[in-house]
């Protein structure tokens, strides 16, 4: 199956400082990756150079076999990229369903299917972004991002800071997403064992570059390694 996205031997960074170096990554339509690593270790930057908000230094990115480098950051969403940044950057004075409305696109994600997925998020779709407890801000940032009718959905720590019944709601929709909808993900989360429950191939970052790289289902079963590569859980 050909490529959505590629990078071969990518350097990238912020300014004059430099934090990834020779990452190879390739990811095929249906694709779901775990990125996992310790503080630090550049998970959140692979997701912003994908989006094209960091220095590329050196190193080839294409998209559906296109050089990706060449294209400005604002065109990347309209390209079939959805990212949910940790920050979430919901519309606090939107209601619900404008945030999900405000930049939609057309395709097979409409209200329905997102309200379908979160059903919290129908429930609350007159109240303004602002109203909303954290999770529900969470799934919020999904469907809106969804709505873009993405082909690769790149999610910064989705389950941060939330209570462990929310957790399981949206860990229930990114596996029926995983199962169902046929998009790509890309899952950075410190939570390594949930992550690698979710995704079927596992990325281990550490200062900058790829230590590891195996199906999930084989990471998640050697806890040794695991540790070895994550510290303990
Ligand atoms: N905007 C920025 N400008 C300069 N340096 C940055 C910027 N964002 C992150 N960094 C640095 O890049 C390195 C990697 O950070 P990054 O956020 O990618 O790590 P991470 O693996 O996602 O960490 P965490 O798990 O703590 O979120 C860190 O040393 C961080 O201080």
């Amino acid at each position: 199956m050909s490529d959505l996205l590629s990078m071969r031997q990518v350097r990238a960074g912020y300014g004059l400082s430099n934090i990834l170096e020779d990452i190879d990554l390739d990811i095929v339509p249906g694709d779901t990756i775990a990125i996992l690593g310790r503080n630090g270790a550049g998970k959140t930057t692979l997701l912003a150079t994908i989006m094209g908000q960091t220095t590329v230094t050196s190193g080839k990115i294409f998209w559906r076999g296109g050089d990706f480098r060449i294209v400005p950051a604002a065109r990347r969403a309209h390209m079939g990229i959805g990212w949910v940044p940790q920050e979430r950057w919901i519309f606090p004075s939107l209601s619900v369903r404008e945030n999900l409305t405000v930049a939609a696109r057309p395709g097979q994600w409409t209200l329905k299917r997102v309200e379908d997925l979160f059903p919290r998020l129908a429930e609350r779709r007159r109240n303004a972004g602002n109203q909303l407890s954290g999770g529900e801000q969470q799934m919020l940032a999904i469907g809106r991002a969804l709505m873009l009718n993405p082909s690769l959905l790149l999610l910064d720590e989705p389950m941060e800071g939330l209570a462990p019944v929310i957790i399981n709601e949206i860990r229930l929709a990114i596996d029926k997403l995983v199962r169902e909808s046929g998009l790509s993900i890309v899952i950075v989360e410190h939570k390594a064992k949930l992550a690698l429950s979710i995704a079927r191939r596992a990325l281990v970052i550490d200062r900058g570059r790829v230590i590891h790289a195996s199906d999930s289902r084989s990471l998640l079963d050697d806890t040794p390694l695991l540790t070895r590569l994550l510290g303990p859980s």
